[in-house]
């Protein structure tokens, strides 16, 4: 399933400078790793591509399905989306979050069951599952918004900043995740951490001040731009710094 934009703009305000402005931009399967400065818009395209905020001009498709079209809820469900700002309930339980998380996307009870028990393993939240979600910590938090966006087993997985909080053998975790749905998922993963970008995206779209400045496999990136080191971080601020000059 491909995600594909065109023209797509996005502005806060209706004489507001668009804060996303991509002429084009397609990702067909596996990781792609979106990089940019605080700022560039990745939060905006990431929510825009998980059918919350309306675009103010082009497109975004799913599967050639407008996300924001007349048959945008063939597709929307399909899409798994961690936002960056986590609104979990706090009250629930961590077992009861995910059940309710599969009954507001419709995913039937008995599936439910047994999914949310594996989906709660591979997030290593298992031994956790009788919490109350207010007494995780902020990484286990984010583990849980990342169990959360997987519970309809989507085509599609958004993940802004993921790594944020998460220990080593957690990053570790997920990019087993990652490479397991790989196989089968568009995931599409901002983060401002070059390193974990290396390590779990195929390929790598950079975006500066709203704009594509990049996108391609991630090895032949750091390759090319890395400068004598083959440093991620070295492509990368070479990336924008030659946009900037
Ligand atoms: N709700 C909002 N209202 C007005 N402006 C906003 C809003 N959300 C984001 N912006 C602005 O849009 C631009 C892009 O923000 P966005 O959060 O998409 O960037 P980002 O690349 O995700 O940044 P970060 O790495 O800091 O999370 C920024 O200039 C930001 O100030």
């Amino acid at each position: 399933m491909e995600v594909e934009v065109s023209g797509l703009r996005c502005a806060y305000g209706r004489s507001a400078a668009p804060v996303v402005d991509i002429e084009a931009f397609a990702v067909a399967r596996g990781v792609c790793g979106l990089v940019g400065v605080n700022g560039a818009g990745k939060s905006t395209l990431l929510r825009t591509l998980a059918g919350c905020r309306r675009p103010d001009g082009g497109r975004a498709t799913v599967g050639g399905v407008d996300l924001y079209g007349r048959r945008r809820r063939s597709v929307v469900g399909r899409i798994g989306y961690m936002p960056q700002q986590l609104d979990l309930p706090g009250e629930l339980r961590v077992a009861e979050a995910l059940d309710y998380a599969s009954w507001v996307r419709d995913v039937p009870s008995f599936v439910a069951r047994e999914r949310n028990r594996e989906i709660l393993e591979q997030v290593g939240l298992a031994p956790r599952a009788k919490d109350r979600v207010l007494h995780l910590s902020g990484g286990m938090k984010r583990r849980l918004a990342l169990a959360i966006a997987l519970v309809t087993q989507p085509d599609v997985l958004l993940l802004d900043e993921p790594t944020t909080g998460l220990d080593p053998e957690q990053r570790a975790g997920l990019r087993g995740i990652l490479a397991d749905l790989g196989l089968s998922a568009v995931t599409l993963l901002s983060s401002h951490v070059m390193e974990d970008v290396v390590m779990m995206a195929d390929q790598v779209a950079v975006l500066e001040a709203g704009r594509l400045l990049h996108v391609g496999p991630t090895a032949a990136f750091v390759a090319e731009r890395g400068g004598p080191d083959g440093s991620a971080e070295h492509a990368f601020l070479a990336t924008i710094a030659a946009a900037r000059s």
